[in-house]
């Protein structure tokens, strides 16, 4: 089963178990796994017409509920959630409206066994941190390539860290002098020059190995992140920085579509 279906279900799985009738205020991550929660959440809303969903439903020991729409409102984490917003009718908020946001369902890169995640593969890690961090519950919806035991097993591309530009040079010296192995600034595809960000950033993925006393295992490819909470904080402190992509303490269950596209398993605090 492709990797596209096991998306598919984390997403359905996560729609389905945490969003009821009561459900109002609803943050929306960025990626290609939410692009099927948003996809389940007008299925909800379209409930009574859904034959296809209530049949299933009256088989299932799982008793869903319509979504009323029009009386929720979706707070997007990047330009394409917003689009994926607008173009489904959902009704669109902004994060400085609200202080409080009831969930938030969103992606990741990777996701350790303390679920602690890597995010930014798509540089939008700064709204989805924002978002999460107001929000009452914050959910991850993943295939199961992501899960892992250490943060840096499955994600060798570095952490995304956001940069103010005129201080990317300053950051990329300083993240060297902290230990980092490799830097990249992310380039666009199809442009010339770096990835801006919705933010007007730039993005460096950093590599690390050392920073927390760990070796590579003499391997480049990998890094691993034992103490994902300590690097977080030393990258935070460096001048020019905007957000890292370390996710560190943040969610509250993590749903994964497993191999056979099939079945999820899950990952609780
Ligand atoms: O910046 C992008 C986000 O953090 C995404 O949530 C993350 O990259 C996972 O994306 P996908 O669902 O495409 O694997």
């Amino acid at each position: 089963m492709s990797l596209t279906e096991s998306k598919r279900q984390a997403a359905y799985k996560a729609v389905d178990t945490h969003l009821n009738s009561e459900t109002r205020i609803i943050g929306i991550g960025s990626g290609s796994t939410i692009v099927f929660v948003i996809e389940r959440i007008v299925q909800r809303g379209n409930f009574k017409k859904n034959d296809e969903l209530n049949e299933k439903n009256e088989n299932s020991d799982q008793k869903l509920e319509e979504l009323d729409l029009d009386q929720c409102v979706f707070i997007p984490t990047s330009f394409q959630s917003r689009q994926l917003i607008i173009h489904n009718g959902l009704n669109l908020g902004e994060i400085d409206q609200y202080q409080e946001i009831d969930i938030t369902i969103d992606g990741a890169d990777e996701v350790d066994e303390n679920l602690n995640a890597i995010k930014g593969g798509g540089a939008c890690h700064l709204r989805e941190k924002v978002v999460a961090e107001i929000s009452k519950k914050f959910i991850i919806v993943a295939d199961y390539t992501k899960r892992s035991t250490v943060l840096g097993e499955k994600w060798v591309k570095g952490i995304p860290i956001e940069v103010i530009p005129f201080c990317y040079a300053l950051a990329y010296n300083s993240l060297k002098l902290l230990g980092c192995q490799k830097l990249n600034l992310r380039m666009a595809k199809n442009k010339a020059g770096p990835v801006i960000t919705d933010n007007g950033n730039f993005v460096i993925d950093a590599y690390f190995g050392k920073l927390d006393g760990q070796q590579s295992l003499g391997n480049d490819n990998f890094m691993f992140i034992n103490s994902p909470s300590e690097v977080l904080k030393r990258i935070k402190l460096l001048t020019g920085v905007v957000e890292v992509g370390l996710f560190v303490g943040m969610a509250e269950i993590a749903y994964f579509g497993e191999e056979d596209g099939c079945s999820v398993g899950v990952l609780k605090k």
